[in-house]
């Protein structure tokens, strides 16, 4: 007799997966390496930033006392007392009506307090005139006007962008503290399938799934070990399932997990004694997904249907591994956009359906059955549509979860 399974809702079954994630802990990594990782401690200010007062500009350090009057028709004159370029230390303090010649990034000498454009200025020989008065520090760049010493800039948890590397350099980290990532096994279950490199025969389709979660990876920075492929045989499948969840942390199987007689994966898991998160979500695709834990480590059972097996990676396992590393920010960024198309279609459970997304409008991408493989192609964003629902016309809006961001959001927004 045919298995029948509850449905919980997509929330829930986030929710689920990310609470058995496990921390995995810490390494150092050279700074020239860490871009695209999670830092794993914050990066306080261990000095201000300027570390000292600077000219913004190419010109004269004043003291603006002495500029008091200067107009068109009263200009005030200016000796040079010496000049600098960014990274020398005048040893001049400053006296009535002196000057230092100074380039954008010197530090201040001493009694000044405001700086000249070039441009402001008509030069004589060893000295100038204005024709406008200075204010107190007019035209400088202050001692810890971008960050104060002690301040914590980027808070644990934050995925290392090129900013964030710009801000470590800043303050010297040769070497980061970064999360660990997860080692990550992906194996393709069917007896359906060939390998990428084989010539099609007849009842045969090549495994587009492992080399699409290969890339899903690889786009949150993380290598995996690719299994390849196995047969819909129970004691093979056990036994490659049992030997590649040895060598990872986490293993992500795709097909099998339906109700088919050659679907063994729910067989398997009961075999190995794991824990079943879930096997039926409310969701199209994907309803089928099912995650289990063994010995403290996901097995991430993926439908095989490609449309299926995308949207659960992104749903599920994206969030999970980002939760392993600690990451703050783990899910796809959300937003609203405004439906370019009528999709009449009724909406028995919560329904994902790859769509391109412009920044205002978006639309489905193409054929959109949980098998579709062109429109993963050809999306760049999830459109999302609540169960219980139909008949969306062109003009409305809807909820659209962005595909391949850096970063996402702290929060589950649907
Ligand atoms: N009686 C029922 N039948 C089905 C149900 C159901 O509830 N009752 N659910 C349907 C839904 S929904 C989905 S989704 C699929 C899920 O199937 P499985 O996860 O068990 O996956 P398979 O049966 O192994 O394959 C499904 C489909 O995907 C193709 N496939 C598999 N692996 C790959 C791969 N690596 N690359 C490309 N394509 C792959 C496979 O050939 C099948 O066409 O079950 C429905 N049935
Ligand atoms: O479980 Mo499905 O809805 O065809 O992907
Ligand atoms: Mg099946």
């Amino acid at each position: 007799m045919v298995e029948h399974r509850k449905p919980i809702p997509v929330h829930e079954a986030v929710a689920r997966v990310i609470n058995k994630a496990k921390p995995l802990g810490t390494e150092t990594v050279p700074l020239a390496e860490s871009y695209g990782r999670i830092l794993a401690e914050p990066v306080a200010a261990s000095h201000a930033v300027p570390p000292f007062d600077r000219s913004p500009y190419d010109g004269f350090a004043i003291r603006s006392t002495d500029s008091v009057g200067a107009s068109g028709d009263h200009r005030v004159k200016f000796a040079i007392v010496d000049y600098i370029g960014a990274g020398a230390v005048s040893k001049a303090v400053l006296g009535p009506n002196e000057a230092v010649r100074i380039m954008t990034g010197a530090q201040l000498p001493e009694g000044a307090d405001a700086v000249v454009m070039l441009e402001q200025t008509a030069e004589l020989e060893n000295g100038f005139t204005i024709r406008k008065p200075f204010k107190a520090l007019e035209n400088l760049s202050l001692k810890g006007e971008d960050v104060q010493e002690g301040e914590e800039v980027v808070p644990a948890g934050s995925l290392i962008h090129p900013g964030t590397i710009a801000v470590l350099a800043t303050f010297g980290y040769a070497e980061v503290r970064v999360a660990k990532r997860p080692v990550v096994g992906v194996l393709s279950t069917g007896t359906e399938l060939l390998d990428v490199s084989e010539p099609l025969v007849p009842g045969k389709i090549r495994n587009s799934n492992g080399p699409m979660i290969a890339a899903q990876l690889a786009r949150m920075g993380i290598d995996c070990k690719m299994y390849g492929l196995s047969v819909d045989h129970l004691e093979d499948s056990l036994k490659a399932v049992q030997r590649a969840a040895a060598e990872t942390d986490c293993l992500i199987t795709t097909g099998g997990v339906s109700v088919g007689d050659f679907d063994f994966l729910p067989a398997i898991y009961e075999r190995l004694g794991a824990q079943v998160l879930f096997n039926k979500v409310a969701m199209r695709p994907g309803s089928v997904t099912t995650v289990a834990v063994a010995d403290g480590k996901y097995l991430f059972g993926l439908s095989g249907n490609p449309s299926a097996c995308f949207t659960g990676f992104e749903l599920f396992v994206r969030p999970a591994l980002l939760t392993m590393m600690g990451a703050m920010k783990i899910y796809l960024p959300h937003t609203r956009a405004v439906l370019d198309e009528d999709f009449a279609k009724a909406n028995p459970f919560t329904r994902f359906i790859r769509a391109s997304y412009d920044g205002a409008t978006v639309r489905p991408a193409g054929f959109n059955k949980s098998n579709a493989v062109s429109s993963i192609a050809r999306g760049n964003a999830l459109i999302v549509l609540p169960g219980g629902t139909r008949g969306f016309k062109a003009g409305d809006q809807v909820d659209v979860l962005l595909l391949g961001s850096e970063e996402g959001t702290a929060e589950w927004k649907l």
